[in-house]
């Protein structure tokens, strides 16, 4: 239950120190008051029957001196009262501006993990649902645990004062108010537990679900949806989860109010009990009358605070739970940054591959198989192959997303492993075919390829250039300042050649790279505006080192070196001449498109 207790508190102290200092004083007032309260009532109660005493014997000529007591004593429980509402409100303002601080710090912590993580753990399901459950819960965790122990320690200090007077009456009714919240407490913890479980294991019906929603309300996903008719079916899916969850969680729902209900009358029954016997104390005259309205009240008071205690354990329970979700996320291993330099032994040397091979986690087959190459600064790479093939792997290799299995690729002479990460990525401007389209401005997308200039309106119009976007970009209503994506106000949506070349642009961003590499560049753009692009190409990337993925062959034939990969293997390789005198594989593709064109 106090596992994670002394971690939340000193998150919120990390977030506002003067907030918890106060909700703590508040925890105390509000703890005492109540007690003071009913000690006050019993004064009332007492003053006003030794005040109709005098009356009587007086014949009410006391005049004001006769309520004087009585009015002071009222007066005062109007204080303490107002006292205690104000400890409330203060104590639920803090609580509010705490909630949204500490909201946005654990957001900021879980993203900030995220930052850390590497490639694999986003394709790694298991994970994934960590994420999720940490994101969905955690972030309202610790300050709901914070709370719980306030209110645990406040109606501890309560329970403790209306046990100091209740004592007078007699030490049983103290052990009764204590005892008869034990039952459902322990219904109470035992349903907190399984309600966790359920929450772990719908983990992925849960993030299925919220994935339906995406697909189903989000513009990028409706034109499919619409055209294909799949939104009934994917409704129906939606709607299936949910009925599948609900029983277990109906299940639940109803044992853990039936319990709680059943369990509660014993403590209903204990108090009414209670009642009984101060009443008969009372007509006894064991107590006065203001004696007895105390004891009442403490006894009901007393049975709320055992109530809120209860609640508040078995909470903290539940948000200790829910809590080890955060930390084992935030905890989890991930790999120390590999390398620290920041240049290699041979500056000229370019990009190895040594006998490099490659298996996806979890995959069984290897993606590439012994892959050896050499490519020189000043050099240009054509990847040609089939869908599948292992292009892509190659690059995600190279750019160190993935660490070979077996082998190594050197940069400069030095193992990837061993560069420093920032100095690598310096060195590296890569552009996937599934490039993002962020919905920002289009110069923010164009600087996205080289944070510091990620502003920079200079820097964005020559990127734009040499990635052809610069014409279509200025004829937009804002130019580079135009929003883009349907997400945001006047957002504008690019066709798929006008995003390419925006994407191109980001890469062209990274003008101190000197390995470009582009994942089908220009799949989408029109034949002009390819033969254009490489033309372009060539004469930038003189001395650096250009990595090209196409299926067009129009693109692949500028190439220094081609080479053909299948199945995960190089099969082939050679300029175009080369490789067509060879008269295989690569002869045959590229044949086969020329054909097709005349
Ligand atoms: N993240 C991944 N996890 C597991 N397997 C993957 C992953 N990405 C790709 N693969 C598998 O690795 C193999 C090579 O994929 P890769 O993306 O490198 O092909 P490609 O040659 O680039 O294909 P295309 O021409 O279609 O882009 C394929 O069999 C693919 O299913």
């Amino acid at each position: 239950m106090f596992r994670y207790t002394g971690r939340a508190l000193a998150l919120v102290w990390a977030t506002s120190p003067a907030l918890l200092i106060g909700l703590v004083l508040l925890t105390v007032v509000s703890g005492v008051l109540p007690a003071a309260i009913a000690y006050v009532g019993a004064r009332i109660v007492d003053a006003v029957v030794a005040a109709i005493d005098v009356a009587r014997q007086t014949g009410h000529a006391g005049g004001l001196a006769l309520y004087r007591p009585v009015l002071e004593w009222v007066a005062f429980e109007g204080l303490l009262v107002a006292a205690a509402g104000g400890a409330t409100r203060m104590t639920s303002l803090c609580q509010a501006l705490l909630r949204i601080q500490l909201g946005q710090r654990v957001n900021v912590m879980i993203l900030e993990k995220a930052l850390t993580l590497e490639l694999t753990h986003f394709e790694d399901s298991e994970f994934y649902d960590q994420l999720t459950r940490a994101r969905r819960e955690a972030s309202v965790r610790p300050l709901s645990l914070i709370m719980k122990t306030a209110s645990l320690t406040q109606n501890a200090i309560s329970l403790i004062s209306y046990g100091a007077l209740l004592i007078q009456f007699s030490p049983w009714a103290v052990t009764i108010l204590l005892l008869a919240g034990v039952p459902s407490f322990i219904a109470e913890a035992r349903y907190s537990g399984q309600a966790f479980q359920l929450f772990r294991w719908r983990s992925p019906a849960t993030r299925m679900q919220a994935y339906l929603e995406t697909v189903i309300a989000r513009e990028d996903h409706a034109k499919e949806v619409k055209l294909f008719g799949l939104g009934p079916l994917l409704l129906g899916r939606y709607q299936k989860i949910h009925a599948d969850l609900y029983g277990q969680e109906r299940a639940l729902a109803v044992r853990r109010d039936g319990w709680g209900f059943a369990l509660g009358l014993i403590g209903v029954a204990a108090y009414y009990g209670a009642y009984a016997w101060v009443a008969i104390s009372t007509v006894l005259a064991r107590i006065t009358l203001g004696q007895m309205t105390m004891y009442l009240a403490l006894f009901r008071n007393g049975q709320g605070a055992v109530t809120s205690i209860l609640t508040a354990v078995s909470g903290m329970y539940e948000d200790n739970l829910y809590l080890s979700t955060l930390y084992e996320y935030l905890e989890a291993p991930v790999a120390p940054p590999p390398g620290t330099q920041l240049r290699g032994p041979k500056p000229d040397d370019g990009i190895r591959f040594e006998h490099v091979s490659f298996t996806y986690p979890g995959a069984e087959a290897p993606a590439l198989h012994d892959i050896d190459l050499h490519i020189r600064p000043g050099e240009s790479l054509a990847l040609v192959g089939e869908n599948g093939a292992g292009k892509t792997t190659l690059i995600k290799l190279l750019t160190r997303l993935y660490a070979p299995t077996r082998g190594r690729i050197l940069l400069d002479g030095l193992d990837l492993q061993g560069w420093d990460e920032a100095a690598l990525r310096a060195r590296i401007g890569v552009i996937f075919q599934d490039f993002a389209r962020y919905q920002f401005m289009v110069g923010e997308n164009i600087g996205a390829g080289d944070v510091r200039d990620f502003d920079d309106d200079a820097r964005w119009r020559e990127a734009a250039t040499q990635g052809m976007a610069a014409p279509f970009v200025e004829s937009l209503p804002k130019g580079y300042h135009t929003q883009l994506g349907k997400w945001f106000r006047e957002g504008r949506e690019l066709s798929g050649g006008q995003w390419q070349k925006i994407a191109l642009s980001r890469a062209f961003m990274r003008n101190q790279a000197d390995i470009l590499v582009l994942d089908e560049p220009t799949a989408a753009m029109d034949a002009g505006a390819e033969a254009e692009i490489f033309a372009h190409f060539r004469t930038l990337m003189r001395s650096r080192i250009a990595i090209v993925i196409s299926h067009r062959f129009s693109t692949v034939r500028m190439a220094d070196q081609i080479i053909v990969v299948d199945q995960g293997r190089i099969v082939e390789r050679g300029n175009h001449d080369a490789l067509m005198q060879h008269n295989g594989i690569y002869a045959h593709l590229f044949s086969l498109q020329a054909r097709g064109y005349q």
